[in-house]
């Protein structure tokens, strides 16, 4: 890394401030239906499967740990004790693009199994958005879609004109839907906090 003065880092503020307003803008968009057949499907499936690469996956780990902690048999795609899937289950993937080759074509697999496919994404036209049972839409940047103007640039208000680089805005947007989801199901099935962390690993 080259030799850089280092500044007031206002643009970290900037760009925390950028993240939420997007986040806000985001959740207004939301399909309230399609929030309702997700979780439907997560509380009917037998055992969930989450899948997603790069940092799409460390986000479909995230929510893995969660519906663990809250009682579900939950299992992450490529880990080297995860089980057959089998019709009754239902597979989350988490693709900002809904294109990544690995993810879309295991996709095609639970389709070809007859398992329940729901894609968290932020393009319903998609490989993987259009195979799927529920398309999840967060509308955000994804790591394909073009970044408008850099992202170091200021607008008129001083903000950002876009959104973080790459996959950010929607690994940053899905991290919070699915933990959002988490809450809904703690709504749902009247779990306690206490009831989560007595199933939390405790040997780490
Ligand atoms: O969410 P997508 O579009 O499947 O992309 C998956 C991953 O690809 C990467 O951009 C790396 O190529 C990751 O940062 C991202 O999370």
């Amino acid at each position: 890394m080259e030799k850089v003065q280092v500044n007031d880092c206002e643009d970290v503020l900037l760009s925390m401030r950028m993240i939420s307003v997007n986040l806000s803008e985001i959740i207004d968009k939301l399909d309230r239906k399609a929030i309702k057949s997700m979780i439907q499907k997560i509380l009917e499936g037998e055992r969930i499967f989450l899948m997603g690469a790069g940092r799409s996956g460390l986000v479909a780990k995230a929510f893995a740990m969660r519906l663990m902690h809250l009682g579900f048999s939950v299992y992450v795609v490529g880990e080297t004790t995860t089980p057959a899937v089998r019709p009754e289950d239902v597979v989350i993937a988490i693709s900002g693009s809904g294109e990544t080759h690995s993810i879309a074509d295991l996709g095609k697999i639970v389709k070809d199994i007859g398992s329940t496919l729901i894609t968290v994404t932020s393009k319903k036209e998609s490989t993987l958005g259009r195979i799927s049972d529920v398309a999840m839409i967060l509308p955000s940047k994804t790591k394909n879609d073009p970044d408008a103007g850099g992202y170091l640039e200021r607008n008129m208000r001083g903000g950002y004109k876009t959104m973080p680089p790459l996959g950010t805005s929607f690994e940053i947007t899905s991290l919070i839907f699915l933990d959002s989801i988490i809450s809904q199901l703690i709504t749902l099935t009247g779990a306690s906090e206490a009831e989560l962390k007595s199933r939390h690993t405790n040997i780490e």
